[in-house]
């Protein structure tokens, strides 16, 4: 297995987030401040201060990137992103296309970026990691939060064209929270659940469990057009990254193929339609999908080839 993590700032290969009964137990992230308009966190919004290291591969990162882009931060927040292919040290920095280097702390390897924050740092090294220039530390690595932060905390340095998205409303917070708990385990979480079982009891439970979720949203998808009702919310970004890799990856390599994305009339026309919202899709790479996941993970694959198919019309 190429996944590895920091133990007390130094880089090892041990990877331990199954239990004794073959089930994936995902870690939970350690850096969770918070960036505020007003500075009163410590960490002031401000033009330039802040950067963000993502992968296009990885859902959790792509969230972070869509709103960065939908939110027009692009001038505002400098971005960073990894190879595709985890290494044997990690997420590492190159040349490959559609990926960016770190322009900020010319690090190789994303690991490197943990310890110049945390030098006695013990965890997983993951993506996104939204970096602040000015105290040179992580402020966050927890997606969730940090959609939020980059939804209305930047406001003021935005064209009103921009400020005015919102996808985190006062009056729909409640139901935007109660959905991505809902959706967590089965689904976002869910496939890796199946993809990462090591037992036949881990995985049918895991499968079992995506799939009646997946079930409960395509019936919520006939009566109303998004997970909040008439509008498009954090929620729907969330969901949306994990649907866009299902067909791609997740049907085949992690075995979620019951039925594929595109055999649910109502979950798939979803997917689509936020795929074409404003300017998602340029930063939606099926590229690096696909290599992250067929050529990333050889204990699942370990000819590492990265099929041609499947042919799916996003657009
Ligand atoms: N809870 C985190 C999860 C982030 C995460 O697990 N990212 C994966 C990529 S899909 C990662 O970086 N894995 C590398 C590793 O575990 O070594 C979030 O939502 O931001």
């Amino acid at each position: 297995m190429a996944l590895g993590q920091l133990v007390n700032g130094t880089w090892t290969t041990e990877w331990t987030e199954r239990n004794e009964k073959g089930q994936f137990q995902r870690m939970s992230t350690q850096f969770h401040q918070w960036i505020t308009a007003d500075g009163s966190s410590g960490f002031k919004a401000e033009s330039g201060r802040y950067h963000l290291y993502i992968s296009l591969g990885c859902p959790w990162a792509h969230r972070t990137v869509l709103l960065w882009k939908l939110k027009g931060l692009e001038n505002i927040i400098s971005l960073s992103i990894v190879d595709p292919v985890i290494s044997e040290q990690g997420w590492q920095f190159s040349d490959y296309t559609g990926s960016i280097r770190d322009t900020v702390n010319h690090a190789d390897y994303l690991w490197q970026v943990y310890v110049k924050s945390s030098p006695t740092y013990t965890g997983r090294v993951t993506v996104p990691v939204l970096w602040d220039k000015q105290t040179n530390q992580i402020v966050n690595n927890e997606s969730r939060q940090i959609i939020q932060m980059f939804n209305s905390e930047f406001n003021e340095f935005l064209d009103s064209e921009f400020q005015n998205i919102d996808f985190y409303p006062p009056h729909l917070r409640e139901a935007v929270d109660r959905i991505l708990d809902d959706i967590y385990q089965p689904i976002n979480n869910g496939v890796y659940r199946c993809g990462f079982a090591t037992s036949q009891a881990a995985y049918d439970e895991a499968v079992t469990e995506l799939f009646q979720a997946l079930e409960k949203y395509e019936a919520i998808l006939g009566q109303q057009r998004y997970l909040c009702g008439t509008q498009i919310t954090l929620a729907d970004w969330c969901l949306f990254t994990t649907l866009f890799r299902f067909d791609l990856a997740y049907y085949g390599l992690f075995k979620c193929n019951v039925k594929r994305l595109v055999d649910f009339p109502n979950l798939w026309n979803y997917c689509r339609e936020l795929y074409q919202y404003g300017e998602a899709q340029s930063v939606c790479s099926i590229d690096h999908v696909k290599h992250l996941y067929y050529a990333g993970l050889p204990e699942l694959n370990p000819s590492r080839i990265v099929p041609t198919g499947p042919a799916i019309a996003f657009g």
